[in-house]
């Protein structure tokens, strides 16, 4: 079928485009200035003119610690122009998956986040993916909203990718323990992405649409995410550190962030079949590729 992604260099849209031609599919990304979130009008235009036979709304404005001094900006992106993307998908009859965050919730619990468990962003970013997800759900398309979290790729701007740029001139860094999560690789997420748009488009019955959790197996803090990244790359002879282990106090930023923020991903395992594996694996292929081709990797 053919698939067609909002953003041209995100992570998600660019391992779809990497992962969907092996499952038979065309992937299209639309990014600027062709598509432009801030600009309603031309991004239904845009989608139309790429013909899709379904949407993957992978855009966003994802500085979490940006949005807080530009929150103008960010409700326009992630709130109105995830509305716009939603609109063209329902004027144009085909299904949309939407990609959402694991900030819209307060990470103030501790059990992993269902689906209908109230949401709570402490964020301006968690805040306008939330007003985004609510245009989605009154845009009137067949659906699908995926929660993810602690997304990384060989390549965009990720935490893993940090986390060696910085060992290559530090020998510690200090890093967060007291933030649980679960580190998502993009590769694993597009996957999951292109099942649920098989299913979506074959079976488009209430049951399969809605909210759903898609996240990795396993949980980390970003400091184990680190010691991780740390002990594969130096059992590849790339580059390493020691990891401080640090409370969120001592790493003041503009945003606060969700302190629990794992998501319980059972519901999209019963309904669609999609578990993703565990984020140890991933980290390890993801850091295997970044040092074996570096020059992919921007
Ligand atoms: N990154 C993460 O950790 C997580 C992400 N998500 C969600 O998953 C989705 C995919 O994230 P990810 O792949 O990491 O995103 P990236 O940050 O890698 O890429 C975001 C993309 O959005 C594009 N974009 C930003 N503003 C606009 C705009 N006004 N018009 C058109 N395109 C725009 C960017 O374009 P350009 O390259 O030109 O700047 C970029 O291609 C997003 O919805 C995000 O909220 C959910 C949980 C975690
Ligand atoms: C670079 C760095 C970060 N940190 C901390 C800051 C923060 O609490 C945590 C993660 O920092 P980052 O800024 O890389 O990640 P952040 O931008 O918070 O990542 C989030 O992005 C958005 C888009 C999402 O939707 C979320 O799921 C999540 O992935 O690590 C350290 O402790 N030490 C460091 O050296």
């Amino acid at each position: 079928m053919r698939i067609v992604v909002t953003g041209t260099k995100g992570q998600v849209a660019r391992a779809l485009a990497e992962t969907a031609p092996a499952r038979g599919h065309e992937v299209v990304l639309l990014g600027r200035p062709a598509l432009d979130l801030e600009d309603p009008a031309g991004t239904a235009r845009a989608i139309a003119g790429a013909r899709p036979v379904l949407v993957v709304s992978a855009a966003a404005f994802t500085g979490v610690d940006a949005a807080e001094s530009a929150a103008d900006v960010a409700f326009r992106v992630n709130g109105a122009g995830a509305g716009a993307v939603a609109a063209a998908a329902a004027a144009l009859d085909v299904p949309l998956i939407h990609l959402s965050t694991d900030y819209v919730f307060s990470g103030e619990g501790d059990r992993p986040w269902r689906e209908d468990d109230p949401i709570g962003p402490r964020s301006v970013y968690g805040a306008s993916k939330a007003v985004g997800e609510a245009a989605v759900r009154e845009a009137g398309a067949n659906h699908a909203i995926l929660r993810t979290a602690w997304v990384y790729a060989p390549f965009g701007h990720n935490f893993v990718r940090t986390m060696l740029r910085l060992a290559a001139t530090r020998e510690e860094i200090r890093v967060v323990a007291d933030q649980i999560g679960a580190p998502t690789a993009a590769h694993d997420i597009a996957a999951g992405v292109i099942t649920v748009a098989e299913t979506l488009v074959r079976d488009p019955t209430a049951e399969k649409r809605g909210t759903f959790h898609m996240t990795a197996a396993g949980e980390a803090s970003w400091a184990d995410v680190a010691e991780a990244v740390f002990a594969e790359s130096a059992a590849r002879g790339g580059p390493s550190a020691r990891v401080v282990r640090i409370t969120t106090a001592e790493y003041p930023t503009p945003a606060r962030r969700p302190a629990y923020s794992r998501l319980d991903c059972t519901k999209l395992a019963s309904v669609h079949g999609v578990a993703l594996r565990d984020w140890h694996e991933s980290v390890g292929a993801v850091v295997a590729r970044l040092l074996a081709n570096p020059e992919t990797s921007s």
